[in-house]
């Protein structure tokens, strides 16, 4: 199944949490990349029905999701904040999603999502004594639990460890390859790279960018990185970067060199030839601007 989004917004008061937005998202696995308070939940709950947009339309397979309770057989939602009830057991909570739907056999639909997340051990505990990673686990067996086409995930792998994080990897994958409309968000791109064939990302409630990771990555790596340099001389080294274009500007400070790389492939090919020719050492190359934040904002200033 296809989800649509048209020139979405959302705004909350006079916050606008979501700006002009148009995306498709289709079967397989695809990764919703931004940082903090970019739209991710936003987005997702509106996809989920949850939620009306201020402008736009958001459809599955043509049909707005807004206010269809003929959609939502179709869509499962696993919220990132939204708690489970710590004196219910995983059973009991999972049945109860269950019969919130009026499946004809509750207890067979939630024996099989159990199942599909490995929780059938733990069922008949309660969900308080759980680990963070079986309570996300149990979210999505509830989220499973009608066996929808869509399933969207919002920062499924939060507060897991790496085996936990690993298993619901593997479980993402499978249902995307057998056909499913899975959508997740993360904030992290190593996460998303992993999962997801292809990434939407949202920067500031804008769509900055689109593509499957080696275009998303490609993206992030062409733009323009900042070294902070410290050698034997750095007026010497600095004179004989100069004069290539991939380090497009040198700026000399009292901490050492300031270099603005406008081509990364090229100048870190290139700096340690040029040192060694010079004769200088290097005693120090560190990027000055490698947080995320910033390639993000990169990104937004390139789609704008
Ligand atoms: N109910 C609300 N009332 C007012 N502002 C809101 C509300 N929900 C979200 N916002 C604001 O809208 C923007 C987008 O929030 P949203 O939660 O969709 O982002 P996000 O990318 O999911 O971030 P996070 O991962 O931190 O939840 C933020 O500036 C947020 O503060």
């Amino acid at each position: 199944m296809k989800i649509e989004l048209s020139q979405v917004s959302r705004w909350y008061g006079n916050v606008v949490a979501v700006n002009d937005v148009s995306m498709t998202i289709g079967p397989g696995v695809t990764g919703l990349l931004g940082p903090n308070g970019a739209g991710k939940s936003t987005l997702l709950h509106m996809m989920a029905g949850f939620l009306a947009a201020s402008g736009g339309t958001v459809t599955l397979d043509g049909t707005p999701t807004w206010k269809n309770h003929q959609i939502y057989r179709h869509i499962g939602l696993v919220p990132e904040r939204e708690g489970v009830y710590g004196f219910l057991t995983g059973w009991q909570f999972v049945l109860s999603a269950a019969k919130l739907h009026g499946l004809p056999s509750p207890e067979d639909a939630a024996t099989k999502a159990l199942a599909m997340v490995e929780m059938e051990p733990a069922r008949d505990r309660r969900v308080e004594t759980y680990s963070k990673g079986m309570k996300q686990r149990v979210k999505v067996a509830a989220a499973l639990v009608h066996d929808p086409q869509v399933l969207l995930l919002d920062e499924p792998f939060n507060g897991m460890d790496p085996r936990q994080r690993m298993h619901l990897m593997d479980l993402i994958k499978a249902m995307g390859t057998a056909g499913k409309t899975i959508l997740f968000s993360s904030h992290i791109l190593e996460e998303v790279e992993r999962v997801a064939q292809h990434i939407e990302v949202v920067v500031a409630g804008r769509h900055a960018a689109s593509g499957d990771f080696r275009e998303i990555r490609r993206l992030m790596t062409d733009r323009p990185h900042l070294f902070r340099i410290r050698s034997s001389d750095d007026r010497k080294l600095a004179a004989a970067l100069i004069v290539d274009r991939s380090a497009g500007g040198v700026t000399l400070t009292s901490n050492g060199l300031e270099v603005q790389a406008t081509e990364f492939r090229r100048f870190a090919w290139l700096l340690p030839r040029v040192a060694r020719h010079e004769g200088v050492h290097l005693h120090q190359v560190s990027p000055a601007d490698e947080d995320l934040e910033s390639v993000f904002a990169y990104l937004i200033t390139r789609s704008s």
